[in-house]
Order: structure tokens, then C-alpha cells, then sequence
């Protein structure tokens, strides 16, 4: 009998739904939850070996720790999309294949980016505090409605689409950008242009391109300088993609007219995060890919690819992330 395959899963929220993939196949998955930093990551994996890790939030996946793994990790399978904490090419040199389930909550973090797109232009938060506070602000303030704005979209894989898609219907104007120094592929009437064109026309900015080592904190002072004069930042990506000192001082002079942000470098936020106290400024706490249908989602796909890599011994491609690895892959089709 062929030994079981042993997953390492990060958090627990998510059990239920990979489980009913996981048991079937026999699958030993162990748990782990609470806050989870490299040393403990290091003592979990060097105890005793796994296959496979599937990750619910962002563990730190570093060189270190992929040696702590030792020979046996074959897969880290991401439920849901981003894999910053990931160091791809560490991965990649050691045969790990890592897999996303990026598909599974595009449509929800695409809504919520219009939430705050909404929310953010007609000032939705800042006026129910300001009645609940016992101020009856009509007739005193007007807004700017969306028909007829430019929203600029810097990233334009599937939340990117799917946002374009949304904010078209609402008669917006919609450009895109592909991630700095990378261009995007026009989609479905959204006209693509370099990044600096793209800051120079939008009234709105929204980011859904991942991070990584080379586009951290590549949203500065220097791109806001090219922005217009009161542009709205949206950010449902990844904290990291900011500067946030720059991004909190232009809010509070003004040249960026409001922010709306549904993920920090730091999460949970620092006490002394500027952001937290910059005028005009929207924070939800990294919670736009959370609806019920998306986690059942993101585990049951998450986990089928674990049943894919190891059953049978095929990757759907479009899900792989460090695509490098592939040559790597002995016995693998890919799909
Ligand atoms: O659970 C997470 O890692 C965050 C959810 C979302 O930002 C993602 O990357 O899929």
C-alpha cells in the first residue's frame, strides 16, 4: 500500500472543505494554526517530513525554510492567490512546485474593489460617522459620481478583468497597466497603456498586480507626483505594493484625495501605521476575497490540487507560479 500522502495545513478555518477532497485519497493533513512566523515554520517542518503544504494566509516560505522541509515537499498549493511570502526561486530550485487557486475568489475581491471604489468617491464611510455624530449634512456636500470617471487599473490578470468588466457597466472610462515595467494584454474594451500614462489620466487608481521583490513600495511619492492633483488610490492587492509613509503624506497635503485600502504592509497594522490616522482614508482588514462561497472555494481547490500533483500526477499550468519549475517536473503531465 502506498504511503499517505502527509499535508501541512496553515490555519484550520478551512479543514472541512479540504478534507472532503483530502480523505478520499487517504491523506494525513496536520494543522497549524495561530500566528505562524520562519522559526516555527522551521521547527513544524524539520520534526517531521510532509509532501505537501497548502497555506490559508501568508506563512513565511523562505530559502530557510524549504531546506527545514528537506527533500520530501513537493507542493506549496495557495488557497486563494497571492504567494508573496513565497520565495519562488528557492522553490524553484529545489523542484517545489507552487500552485494557486487564484481563480477561486477573483469575483469577490473584484466586488469589493468596487466597494471601495464606491465608497471611496462618495465619501460613504466619513458621512455615517458624521450623521451618527449627530451632523445632517445634506445639501452641504456634494460628490463626484463615476460615470464619466477614468479608473486606471495597474495589473490586469483575473481581479483586473473582472473590475474593468464592473466599472465599464457603471460608465467609467477604464485604462490598464500591467505590473510596473510589464505590459498588459488589451481585454474586452479596456485599452492598456504604460504605467505613467495610466497615473496621468485616472481619477481613480485601483492595484490588483502581485507583489514581489521587484514592485514593493513601487507606489511613492514619486507615482503620486505623477497622478492627478485629488486622484483616489483603491488598494485590494497587497499592502506591500505601497509606500505607505508617502501614500499617508500625500493624503494628508492633499495631492491624493483619498485612499481606499483593504490590505497593509504590516497585518494587523502597527499602532504608529500613518495610515491609520491619514485624512479621507478607507481600511478594511485584508477581507475582500472572504465570502462563504470563495473559502469553500479556495479550499477545495487548493486541496484538488494536492490530489492533482500527487494522484494523478498532473498540474493544470495556469495554476503553477513559478512556471520554471515545469521542465522539473519527471512523471507530470501538465494540463
Ligand atoms: O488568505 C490570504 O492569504 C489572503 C487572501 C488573498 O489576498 C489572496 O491572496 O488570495
Amino acid at each position: 500500500m502506498p504511503s499517505p500522502i502527509r499535508v501541512l495545513m496553515t490555519g484550520d478555518d478551512l479543514l472541512e472543505p479540504a478534507s472532503r477532497i483530502l480523505d478520499p485519497i487517504g491523506a494525513v493533513i496536520e494543522t497549524m494554526s495561530g500566528p505562524i512566523d520562519p522559526a516555527r515554520m522551521i521547527a513544524t517542518l524539520s520534526a517531521k517530513p510532509f509532501d505537501a503544504i497548502l497555506v490559508r494566509a501568508n506563512p513565511p516560505l523562505g530559502a530557510a525554510v524549504l531546506d527545514a522541509a528537506g527533500p520530501s515537499l513537493r507542493l506549496i498549493s495557495k488557497m486563494g492567490a497571492g504567494v508573496d511570502s513565497v520565495d519562488l526561486a528557492a522553490a524553484t530550485e529545489r523542484s517545489i512546485t507552487v500552485m494557486t487557486a487564484g481563480d477561486a475568489n477573483a469575483d469577490a475581491t473584484a466586488e469589493m474593489a468596487i466597494a471601495l471604489i464606491l465608497a471611496i468617491r462618495r465619501d460613504v464611510v466619513r458621512l455615517d460617522a458624521r450623521l451618527k455624530a449627530g451632523l445632517w449634512d445634506r445639501g452641504r456636500y456634494t460628490a463626484i459620481e463615476l460615470r464619466g470617471q477614468t479608473l486606471g487599473i495597474v495589473g490586469l490578470g483575473r481581479i483586473g478583468r473582472r473590475v474593468g468588466e464592473m466599472a465599464r457597466a457603471l460608465g467609467m472610462r477604464v485604462i490598464a497597466s500591467g505590473r510596473p515595467g510589464a505590459a498588459a494584454s488589451a481585454f474586452a474594451g479596456i485599452s492598456t497603456v504604460p504605467l505613467d500614462q495610466l497615473l496621468a489620466e485616472s481619477d481613480i487608481v485601483s492595484l490588483h498586480c502581485p507583489m514581489d521583490a521587484s514592485n514593493r513600495g513601487f507606489f511613492n511619492r514619486a507615482a503620486i507626483a505623477r497622478m492627478k492633483p485629488g486622484a483616489l488610490l483603491v488598494n485590494t492587492a497587497r499592502g506591500g505594493l505601497l509606500d505607505e509613509a508617502d501614500v499617508a503624506e500625500a493624503l494628508a497635503s492633499g495631492r491624493l484625495g483619498g485612499a481606499a485600502l483593504d490590505t497593509l504592509a504590516a497585518e494587523p497594522p502597527k499602532p504608529d501605521n500613518p495610515l491609520l490616522t491619514a485624512p479621507n482614508t478607507i481600511i478594511t482588514p485584508h477581507i475582500a476575497a472572504e465570502t462563504a462561497a470563495t473559502m469553500e472555494r479556495i479550499a477545495v481547490m487548493g486541496a484538488e490540487n494536492v490530489v492533482n500533483w500527487f494522484v494523478r500526477h498532473e498540474v493544470i499550468v495556469d495554476r503553477v507560479v513559478n512556471r520554471a519549475v515545469l521542465p522539473k517536473l519527471k512523471g507530470v503531465s501538465l494540463l
